[in-house]
């Protein structure tokens, strides 16, 4: 359907809105927009950024994504994640759980370590296909960058908002160690090759595993297979479960904007003040359903041997907030690289039993009355 653009997101789906930060103004400390997204963290934990100028280096990562998906998979799977709780590499369609019964997810995408990128051409975690290696210093690396850089200026906020020593979170994440922080391109078949692998969810309900969380989609006309086709159109598909509701909505799509979400690791460090909230992904809605789906995740993780646990230690806001919450464990006895290998590991279904490996994959979700 070559010059078609994508049909729009539908209007009579239910939708949760969500709070839009401009991330300039969050540079610019301006008070009101810090304000607003300390509200957006602590009720849902989900908001959408404007501003955040990464439209080129977004731009090159889906064509990245796209190189690599056009690779044939006997390639792909040269890279493949494996079943020992990496998470670097190639996912297979159907390689994870996305339920306790073991129906299986019907996404495939690539994620490229922060340390790699940043190190490329040293190995530091593993090797990439070529598609990715020849756009490691172009394209990964400048999208990397930027994903930090959002992130630092969002803990700067959250640092002093929950009343820590000046620089605690960036300690947590500092760049000098290893961690589990990678980009993610997704790419999600349209709903008529779904019903192959018999699947509703695309990736099932999940906290995400680490601790903040900035995605770009868009969509792709399915009768384009490769990368020179991209529209910037965009496709639904996110939906959150928000807080004390009990069914699911989509979070629309606007062009332009990120969406920005906290992961368990802030939830955790936070005493539960910053809300993790679970969110899955499900065919887009309406006609939309009928195109390919791409999205663009960049995952900030804590330094590998930092210990998930509520910083009571160094913030009577956090100590105050734990002694409220006595039915909540902050104390999980993981360092983010366990607690990361113990989720991804879990959610592969080579390794499953039985709908006990399902509940070892699970991070801080609260659990859903609705999968
Ligand atoms: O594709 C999306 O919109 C979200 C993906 C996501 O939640 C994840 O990869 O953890
Ligand atoms: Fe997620």
């Amino acid at each position: 359907m070559p010059g078609s653009t994508l049909p729009p997101f539908p209007d009579d789906v239910r939708t949760h809105p969500l709070l839009i930060i401009d991330y300039e103004l969050i540079k610019a400390g301006d008070v009101e927009e810090v304000n607003r997204l300390w509200e957006a963290a602590t009720t849902i934990g989900f908001w959408y950024l404007k501003n955040h100028s990464a439209d080129q280096e977004v731009s090159d990562m889906f064509d990245m994504g796209a190189e690599t998906m056009a690779l044939p998979l006997e390639e792909r799977m040269k890279f493949e994640q494996g079943d020992n709780g990496q998470s670097f590499g190639y996912k297979k369609v159907g390689a994870n759980a996305v339920d306790a019964t073991g129906t299986l997810d019907s996404a495939d995408f690539i994620n490229v370590s922060k340390d790699d990128a940043l190190a490329y051409p040293q190995v530091v975690h593993r090797t990439y296909p070529s598609t990715v290696n020849t756009r490691m210093e172009n394209t990964i690396a400048p999208f990397v960058r930027k994903g930090l850089e959002v992130t630092h200026a969002v803990f700067n906020v959250f640092n002093d908002k929950l009343g820590l020593p000046k620089g605690t979170l960036e300690r947590l994440h500092d760049m000098e160690e290893h961690s589990g922080s990678e980009t993610r391109c997704i790419r999600s078949p349209p709903t008529q090759v779904k019903k192959v692998v018999k699947s509703l969810a695309i990736l099932g309900a999940h906290t995400d595993f680490g601790s903040l969380v900035g995605n770009w989609t868009y969509g792709i006309c399915c009768f384009f297979k490769y990368y020179q086709s991209f529209l910037h159109n965009r496709l639904g598909g996110l939906q959150v479960l928000p807080p004390g509701h009990d069914e699911w909505s989509y979070i629309r799509p606007i062009p332009g904007h990120a969406v920005c979400n906290i992961g368990d690791a802030l939830s955790l460090f936070s005493g539960g003040i910053l809300q993790s909230n679970i969110h899955r992904v499900v065919a887009p809605p309406g006609v939309q359903a009928e195109y390919e789906r791409w999205s663009l995740v960049f995952f900030t993780r804590p330094g590998n041997s930092k210990v998930l646990r509520a910083l009571v230690e160094s913030s009577h806001i956090i100590a105050e907030a734990v002694k409220k919450r006595p039915e909540r464990n902050f104390e999980t006895g993981s360092t983010a690289a366990e607690w990361f290998a113990r989720r991804i590991k879990n959610q592969r279904i080579s390794n499953r039993t039985g709908p006990e490996t399902w509940a070892a994959s699970r991070g801080t979700e609260h659990t859903p009355t609705v999968v």
